[in-house]
């Protein structure tokens, strides 16, 4: 089965009104390729500027994160409901600065992953290694640890509703990013691991995207892998180069 091809932008924590205004507002003018689904996950406070200044099919938003609890007090958190009452569809779980500044272990994403799927929403899931863990060995070790975790909590059609983001720590923000032998090695072992431990359908299906420095020079030969099936882009989706990337297979 032919993956569509999909494109997230991670703002992290950066950006204003005016810069957020300015990054869709380029976003709709430009030329998308069409055979391609695009988020932009700006910060929660922007989400809905960004959706009501959004005018381009095939582009919608994420949130970076969101809770797994109905409601509540938790302060500070954002829930699915609340998601879903803003019509935003998206959300990215697990990404490594979650995992590592804010503590967050496997369990905590597997069980906020399930909960967005639940009340609706899809999920951009991340995992990856450390240079650390890279470096003895371990990175295949760490990405089925972290799926498996996955899939103690997800079955069935709730595949249909995630994203897998393999984003090497070493290559988040560094400027160095994996070649695209590491990068196809590691997306191959996803797929594997999930023909071996969910289906083959869900091998055949989900989307796996690499994320670490992708910009819009390397996006191209990294598109062309068979195991790649698109990106998510932190910094460069705040820049011009973000259309490119979009457009990788053009
Ligand atoms: O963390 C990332 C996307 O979620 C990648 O960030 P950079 O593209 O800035 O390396």
């Amino acid at each position: 089965m032919a993956r569509k091809f999909f494109v997230g932008g991670n703002f992290k924590m950066n950006g204003t009104k005016e810069s957020i205004k300015s990054i869709v507002k380029g976003l709709n003018e430009a030329q998308l390729d069409s055979n391609v689904e695009v988020v932009i996950a700006p910060p929660a406070l922007y989400l809905q500027l960004a959706q009501d200044e959004l005018k381009k099919e095939g582009v919608k938003v994420s949130a970076q994160n969101v809770y797994d609890k109905p409601n509540g007090a938790y302060t500070g958190e954002i829930s699915v409901a609340q998601l879903k009452d803003s019509e935003v569809e998206w959300t990215i779980l697990g990404h490594s600065e979650r995992r590592t500044v804010l503590g967050e272990t496997d369990e905590v994403v597997a069980s906020k992953t399930k909960f967005a799927i639940d009340g609706g929403v899809s999920v951009v899931w991340c995992c990856g290694e450390s240079l650390q863990e890279r470096e003895a060995g371990n990175t295949v070790a760490v990405v089925e640890r972290q799926l498996a975790a996955l899939a103690a909590k997800v079955s069935g059609d709730d595949w249909k509703k995630i994203v897998i983001a393999y984003e090497p720590i070493w290559a988040i923000g560094t400027g160095k990013v994996a070649t695209v032998q590491q990068a196809q090695e590691v997306h191959e072992a996803i797929r594997k691991w999930l023909k071996a431990k969910v289906s083959d359908a869900v091998a055949d299906e989900t989307r796996i995207l690499y994320g670490g420095s992708v910009n819009g020079k390397n996006c191209k030969d990294l598109a062309k892998e068979k195991d790649i099936d698109g990106f998510l882009v932190g910094g460069a989706s705040l820049k011009p180069e973000f259309v490119d990337i979009i457009n990788s297979n053009l």
